[in-house]
C-alpha cells in the first residue's frame, strides 16, 4: 500500500486543522480532495509530502524512500515556487534535472510538459513577465516533467481555462490508469465527476468521506452537504 494515513491529526503549532484522518492511497488511484475554503486541503497535501510535520498519528510511505518522498513525487503547492529570475523553460527544466534525469532527457521532458500545458510559445520569456495563470502552468509543467510516480497537486486548475483543465486532467487520468498515484484538490465537481475515481471530503475539522466517486455521487445528501458548504464559503 503506497501511502497510508493512520489516525493523523494535522495542523500548525499544535493547532489541529483536521483530526483523525484515516485513508490510504493505492497504485492507480486518482483522488479528488474536496472541502470548502479553509477546510484544510493545502494543510493535508503539505502534511502528506512531509513539508509540514503532523501533530499526531502516522503517515507511512510504505514502498518508497520515506526520507525523500520528493524523488518520486511531483508536488505543486498553492503558493507558487518559481525561480523568478530565469526563463519559463529553465524553470520547467529544473524539475527533471533535480529528479536525476540527464540534461538531454530533461530537455525532452520539459518540452513535452510545456506542450501539454500549452506554454511552448512562452519558453524563452522571463517568468516575471508572465500572467498568474501562465506561471501556474509553468509550475505544473515542471512537476509533470519530473515523470513522478505520485502527483500531489493543490488546485492545479486554478487560473487555467476549461480546455486546459480538461487536458491536464485527461493526462493525469492516463497516468493513474498506468499505475501512478494522483491526489489533487479542486472545487470543480464537473471536472472531478469526469476523471477521478475516489473522493476525500474534509470539512469542519474532520474527514467526512473517503471512498469511490460512485459512492459519493450516489449519496445525494453528502454531495448536497459539500455543495452547500462550498458555496457558503465562496459567496
Ligand atoms: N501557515 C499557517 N499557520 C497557521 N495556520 C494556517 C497556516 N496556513 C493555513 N492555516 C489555517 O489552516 C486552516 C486550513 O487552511 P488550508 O489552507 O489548509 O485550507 P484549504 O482547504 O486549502 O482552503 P482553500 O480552499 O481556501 O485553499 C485555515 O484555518 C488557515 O487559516
Amino acid at each position: 500500500m503506497p501511502i497510508k494515513v493512520n489516525n493523523a491529526n494535522i495542523g500548525y503549532d499544535h493547532q489541529v486543522v483536521v483530526k483523525d484522518l484515516n485513508f490510504s492511497i493505492e497504485n492507480g488511484d486518482f483522488i479528488a480532495l474536496i472541502g470548502p475554503n479553509g477546510a484544510g486541503k493545502s494543510t493535508l497535501l503539505k502534511s502528506l509530502i512531509g513539508v509540514l510535520p503532523i501533530i499526531d498519528g502516522e503517515i507511512n510511505w510504505a514502498d518508497f524512500d520515506a526520507d525523500n518522498p520528493f524523488r518520486v513525487t511531483g508536488f505543486s503547492p498553492q503558493t507558487q515556487i518559481i525561480d523568478w529570475f530565469t526563463t519559463a523553460f529553465d524553470n520547467i527544466l529544473q524539475g527533471p534535472l533535480l529528479a536525476g534525469f540527464s540534461f538531454h532527457e530533461s530537455k525532452e521532458f520539459a518540452k513535452q510538459a510545456a506542450k501539454l500545458l500549452d506554454i511552448d510559445n512562452l519558453l524563452d520569456k522571463p517568468v516575471d513577465h508572465l500572467s498568474g495563470g501562465q506561471q501556474q502552468r509553468i509550475q505544473i509543467a515542471r512537476e509533470i516533467a519530473r515523470q513522478p510516480h505520485i502527483y500531489i497537486l493543490d488546485e492545479p486548475t486554478t487560473g487555467l481555462d476549461v480546455e486546459s483543465s480538461e487536458k491536464l486532467f485527461q493526462y493525469l487520468k492516463e497516468r493513474s490508469d498506468n499505475g501512478n498515484l494522483v491526489i489533487a484538490s479542486s472545487h470543480d465537481l464537473t471536472l472531478l465527476d469526469e476523471y477521478v475515481d475516489k473522493v476525500l471530503f474534509i470539512d469542519r475539522n474532520q474527514q467526512i468521506f473517503f471512498g469511490s466517486l460512485k459512492e459519493f455521487t450516489a449519496n445525494a445528501s453528502l454531495r448536497e452537504t459539500y455543495l452547500k458548504e462550498r458555496d457558503k464559503h465562496e459567496s
